[in-house]
């Protein structure tokens, strides 16, 4: 387990606060610690972490840094086959989904970890004349109290279930199709075959995360053209599984492994709710359906934590079964082989922050200061 943390820069309208005092600390030289203080009481001692971090980006560096550092090296692992996940954990306004997706998609240095590897692998796929038959699949969902939505087919609910196969998936509604056949909705896997494509999907998709959907009072069911479509998907389907037949057979045939491979970005939810040490709790204005909610988000980020710690120490069992989250992600611990799994934890360096920054980064170094 990788950990990596970041700090983001004052926000415009936090320009007159003061800043927490903090120290990075070279203890060897593969592992830092950091050391963070209140600047405001001279009294306070400093708590530095154990030496759990690879590195500890500054609020100067961009997303391009660290995707150098974090997700490039990664690439040629993925490449033969192996999975990769990268999980971004800090509170609300830390910058997760500035590092995992980005906010400007114009300049290439300001992209998120997961478009800027999208983009770098559609540059590579287009170099190679041989590979121009080869695309990215993309998956987006939501994990919302125990259910997951599928944010590219519009936050259909799909349910996480454990398989005959031992695997977790996540999956629709049972379905009947034409000629009386049964089959359970998988999760869409929208093939994308330029990166235009692949950032068009994605930003569709996460326009679907938490809105309320109100069905129009207006629509006309069209019951012939449902059933034209259906009769075309079914035809289609036929032929994915042929496809799919064709391409476990090549995958068996090479000696390089090189299809097949996944790379999972999570953007956790703000760990505010998670109450840690001295955290200031905003539980007085939460409704009861968010007070649960807070409650589940605690309680799989704390399963996450458990999940990393055993993973990194290779204990014998891992307790992936105590959320959903875990439940969900155990395919990509399992799978991993001797891929990477990494964390990056993004924290502000608000001194009105304090609790929740200090919260943050004892989280990551007890997941970074394992010893294997
Ligand atoms: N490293 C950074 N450099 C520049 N701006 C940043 C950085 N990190 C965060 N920001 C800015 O701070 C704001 C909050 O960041 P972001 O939305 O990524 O937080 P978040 O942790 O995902 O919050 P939430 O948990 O509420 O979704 C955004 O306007 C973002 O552009």
């Amino acid at each position: 387990m990788n950990v990596f943390a970041r700090w983001r820069p004052l926000a415009a309208t936090e320009a007159v606060l003061e800043e927490i005092d903090r120290q990075t600390n070279i203890n060897s030289p593969s592992l830092i610690s950091v050391s963070i203080k209140r600047r405001a009481s001279a009294e306070d001692r400093p708590w530095t972490s154990p030496a759990a971090f690879h590195t500890i980006f500054n609020p100067e560096d961009d997303n391009d840094k660290l995707y150098s550092h974090i997700v490039a090296p990664n690439i040629p692992r993925v490449l033969q086959g192996e999975n990769c996940s990268f999980f971004a954990y800090g509170h609300s306004g830390s910058g997760k989904t500035h590092t995992v997706i980005g906010y400007d998609t114009q300049e290439s240095k300001n992209l998120g970890l997961c478009l800027r590897v999208a983009k770098q692998l559609f540059d590579a796929l287009n170099n190679q004349n041989a590979c121009q038959e080869l695309g990215i699949g993309l998956s987006v969902f939501e994990l919302r109290r125990k259910t997951a939505f599928d944010l590219l087919n519009n936050r259909t609910q799909c349910f996480v279930r454990e398989g005959p196969d031992g695997k977790v998936h996540i999956q629709g509604d049972t379905e009947m199709l034409e000629g009386g056949k049964v089959r359970v909705r998988p999760i869409v896997q929208q093939p994308c075959w330029n990166f235009a494509s692949f950032q068009q999907e994605l930003f569709k998709a996460l326009e679907q995360r938490a809105t309320e959907w109100v069905p129009n009072p207006d629509y006309q069911k069209d019951q012939t053209r449902i059933d034209t479509i259906e009769a075309e998907k079914a035809r289609c389907e036929a032929r994915v599984s042929v496809a799919e037949g064709e391409i476990e057979a090549i995958i068996k045939l090479r000696s390089t492994p090189c299809l097949g491979a996944k790379m999972l970005f999570v953007d956790l939810a703000g760990a505010e709710y998670y109450k840690g040490n001295g955290f200031r709790s905003q539980a007085s204005k939460q409704t009861p359906q968010d007070r649960q909610e807070s409650r589940q988000i605690n309680s799989d980020l704390l399963a996450l934590k458990e999940v990393m710690r055993a993973w990194s120490q290779s204990q014998k069992r891992t307790p992936f079964r105590s959320s959903t989250l875990t439940m969900i992600l155990r395919e990509h611990f399992t799978s991993t082989g001797t891929g990477n799994s990494t964390i990056i934890v993004t924290v502000s360096p608000a001194a009105e922050q304090f609790a929740a920054t200090l919260n943050s980064l004892k989280y990551a170094s007890l997941v970074g200061a394992v010893k294997t």
